[in-house]
């Protein structure tokens, strides 16, 4: 199999056409759409689930099964950390349709090793804690883009605790740690407001330290909620009660976090961009095994993609989006004015659809995104720009002019979603050539498969039967 350039060679997919370019692969052409959607798709594991399931895990009082868990970079590095840090993780069949099963056997954990977090921001936020339970030292690294991210507050808290850490003071990555064994715990303050990971990665290991945690956020605002709901959630199913007596303060009691069996649900998050396509491109996308009810802020796609004019149904378990018919943009498509401050990962989606429309939107409640895999509001300001469009950086989101586009290279800074984003535009603009469309393997690496099919005419597959009948 050849491998993306882009693609880390620590994480192989394990489908065999989803990274398959050469050596220089060159950029990818978006492909457009020539016709109203008529499509189901149906989407590998949620990455916000898998990886919290999996730390769970590697922290329970006994072995559980993670089902249809996501197998993409981020889950293969976080994987991969555990394993570093004593945790036995093996791959059972399973028959959730994108890759084996995962039975995780917690062991105790080990120090006197070092933890690769790549680009993702659960790997290092969510295991320094998980760290400082082990004994001896852990150090983290990451890829270059990764130590532009924020990591102070993980820093500082793991000081707050009494751990510890090596670093160079300047809040990023490279840092170590110096476990004992044990965490006391108690009370601790924190600004999460660059991220609600810092809030999540606390949480989730707190039921291990002696006295639990009651953790207060001191910061102005704190973003994606819905994250660390899912994550109170996810303690929830595992015995830990979480309370919070108050807006911004969480007690996580010293608990037993039990091993379980789970069913992991679709990435909803992931489901954004084909979701989109149904309005850009026109017709109807289905996701299928849509959960009825689920802390994952994809939700939140239901009520978000009708203000562009689409529809939304159920249809048994699947979520209908549709756009109406033929191929939108310009005057039928409204610009919208949204908060997306609980779900800052939707929005390079929503931006790529407002950068579409006929009038002008404002997203804002996302200056957080700055920290993000890039600076995902100049990114997409500059890459919606190169393609002649008019989009202004605010302090806290975008504003989004209606202006006609054309094709151009657009760079994806190592961002999945910035790659889906121009592959969204592309769908209604021609000559939209990704950089690097391999840089989607962080959460799906399916995505290029995935996406060809999407627009892809039903009737081809006919006519190529047809012929090869023929030939017969
Ligand atoms: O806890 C999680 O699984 C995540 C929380 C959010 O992080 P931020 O609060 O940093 O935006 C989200 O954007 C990220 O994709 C996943
Ligand atoms: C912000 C994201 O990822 P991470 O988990 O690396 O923070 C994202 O997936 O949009």
């Amino acid at each position: 199999m050849l491998v993306s350039k882009y693609s880390k060679p620590e994480f192989s997919p394990y489908d065999d056409d989803t990274l398959v370019v050469g050596d220089d692969p060159g950029p990818w052409r978006a492909p457009v759409a020539q016709r109203a959607l008529a499509t189901s798709v149906r989407l590998p594991g949620s990455k916000s689930l898998t990886n919290r399931e999996l730390v769970l895990s590697a922290l329970a009082s006994g072995p559980s099964l993670l089902r249809a868990p996501l197998h993409s970079r981020d889950t293969a590095l976080m994987i991969e950390a555990l394993r570093a840090l004593g945790t036995i993780i093996e791959e059972v069949p399973g028959d959730g349709g994108f890759g084996p099963d995962l039975r995780i056997t917690p062991a105790e954990l080990l120090g006197g090793t070092s933890i690769e977090c790549g680009l993702a921001g659960t790997v290092m936020r969510f295991l320094p804690p998980v760290a400082a339970l082990a004994l001896g030292p852990v150090a983290f690294d990451g890829d270059e883009s990764a130590r532009r991210r924020p990591m102070r507050t993980t820093v500082e808290s793991l000081r707050g605790l009494g751990v510890d850490v090596n670093d160079d003071g300047r809040g990023s990555l490279p840092f170590s740690l110096y476990g004992t064994g044990s965490v006391a715990g108690g009370e601790l303050s924190i600004d999460a407001s660059a991220s609600s990971q810092f809030v999540s990665g606390l949480l989730l290991a707190a039921p291990r330290f002696t006295e639990g945690l009651t953790l207060r956020h001191t910061g102005e605002s704190l973003p994606s909620m819905p994250h660390i709901e899912m994550t109170i959630a996810t303690l929830a199913a595992r015995g830990v009660v979480v309370e919070s007596p108050e807006p911004g303060v969480w007690v996580v009691p010293s608990a037993e976090i039990r091993g379980i069996e789970v069913d992991i649900e679709p990435d909803l998050s992931n489901a954004a961009p084909f979701l989109a396509a149904a309005i850009v491109a026109g017709g109807t996308v289905s996701i299928g095994g849509w959960p009825w009810s689920t802390t994952q802020v994809g939700a939140h796609l239901e009520t978000l993609l009708p203000l562009f004019g689409a529809t939304a149904t159920r249809d048994g378990d699947s979520l209908v989006i549709d756009g109406g018919d033929g191929v939108r943009g310009g005057a039928e498509l409204p610009g919208v004015d949204i908060d997306l401050s609980l779900g800052g990962e939707l929005a390079p989606a929503i931006v790529a659809i407002a950068a579409l429309a006929g009038s002008p939107s404002r997203i804002t409640g996302i200056g957080h995104l700055r920290g993000h895999e890039t600076d995902r509001l100049a990114a997409l300001a500059a890459e919606i720009n190169g393609l002649g469009g008019a989009v202004a950086e605010l302090d806290d989101g975008l504003a989004i002019e209606p202006r006609p586009l054309t094709g151009a290279l657009w760079h994806s800074y190592e961002d999945h979603r910035m790659a889906t984003a121009g592959a969204i535009i592309g769908l209604a603009v021609d000559g939209v050539l990704i950089d690097d469309i391999g840089t989607t393997a962080k959460t799906l690496p399916q995505f290029p498969r995935l996406w060809s099919d999407l627009v892809r005419d039903p009737d081809e597959i006919v006519t190529t039967v047809t012929t090869d009948t023929l030939l017969l």
